[in-house]
């Protein structure tokens, strides 16, 4: 049965944790991975949380710095709102501090509704309104994956993923959506220490406190992540961090990460290698 230290283990999750040398092995990660992938550019969504600003500003450093050493590349920052955003003051603010080389902004409601639209066309008709708004945030998040690969195929950039141990271990991100990327310079991190990294690389403060949000639903526009958890960011931190914690608490992560394994491998297949 696995059990905390596993999952600790597997997710990487480091038992000290010093915000510069962190800031400084990861740059040092994006940096090596994109000279060595034969591309030159950098892309990601950046949505006014802070996980997203934490990452676009390790992005654009680390382009900085490569071409610093004469290496052409850069870092392309998309907004992706579904129509109007509540929170779009937070991505300017996010886009304020990073200071990308390049932004695009790419509304994904038209597509979001068509595919919606297509889907009760054939026929799909959702168990309840709050399925069906569940089943378009999914969407909504595969959308954004969808413009980010474009961005991504046509300007040869890597994508960004902004996933970490708080988010893998809950299996809380859309599979093959916001999940899919291809460098995931947060990961191995808890909650409070990206929130330390933000701070540590200039985020403003309002951005280092927000509120975590996927807001993916229509019907509970900005709902906090962790209503959707039944659990706060600092019981899952805790547990990560190998604190001792209430057996209530550990159950319920112990549960999830053993309903989402499959999210966090690759798709199963008969021939053994990928069963999760
Ligand atoms: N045992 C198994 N083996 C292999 N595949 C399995 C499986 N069980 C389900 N699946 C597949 O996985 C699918 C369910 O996974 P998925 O489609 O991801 O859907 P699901 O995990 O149900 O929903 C995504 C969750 O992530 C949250 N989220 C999404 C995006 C961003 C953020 C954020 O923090 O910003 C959070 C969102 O609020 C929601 O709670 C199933 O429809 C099925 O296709
Ligand atoms: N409205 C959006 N515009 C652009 N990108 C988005 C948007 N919503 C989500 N994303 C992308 O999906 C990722 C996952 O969302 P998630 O909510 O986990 O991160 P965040 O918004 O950056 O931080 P937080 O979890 O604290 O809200 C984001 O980091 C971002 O790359
Ligand atoms: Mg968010």
């Amino acid at each position: 049965m696995t059990s905390q230290f596993d999952i600790i283990r597997e997710l990487g999750v480091e038992p000290s944790f010093d915000v510069a040398h962190e800031a400084t092995r990861r740059l040092a990660f994006l940096k090596s991975y994109l000279l060595r992938s034969g591309l030159h550019n950098l892309v990601l969504g950046i949505s006014g949380g802070i996980d997203s600003t934490t990452a676009g500003i390790l992005a654009q450093q680390s382009v900085k710095e490569l071409r610093a050493t004469g290496f052409n590349a850069r870092f392309i920052a998309v907004r992706l709102p579904y129509g109007r955003q509540a929170d779009a003051a937070d991505a300017d603010a996010a886009l304020a501090t990073i200071d990308p080389d390049l932004t695009f902004e790419v509304d994904i409601a038209p597509a979001t509704d068509a595919t919606w639209h297509s889907l009760r066309r054939a026929g799909f008709a959702s168990a309840s309104a709050a399925q069906a708004d569940f089943l378009r945030g999914n969407v909504k998040a595969r959308q954004r994956m969808i413009a980010q690969y474009a961005l991504a195929g046509g300007t040869e950039a890597l994508v960004i993923g902004t996933d970490h141990a708080a988010e893998a271990v809950m299996g809380f991100f859309t599979k093959f959506g916001d999940g899919a990327a291809d460098l995931l310079p947060l990961a191995g991190l808890t909650k409070r220490r990206v929130r330390a990294l933000a701070a540590h690389l200039g985020a403003p403060e309002s951005l280092v406190k927000k509120i975590p949000t996927a807001d993916l639903e229509d019907l509970a526009p900005l709902r906090p992540d962790e209503d959707a958890h039944g659990l706060t960011y600092e019981q899952i931190d805790d547990f990560l961090e190998g604190k001792s914690i209430e057996p209530r608490v550990a159950d319920i992560i112990l549960a999830r990460y053993r309903a989402t394994a499959h999210k966090r491998a690759l798709p199963a297949s008969p021939v053994g290698l990928h069963h999760v």
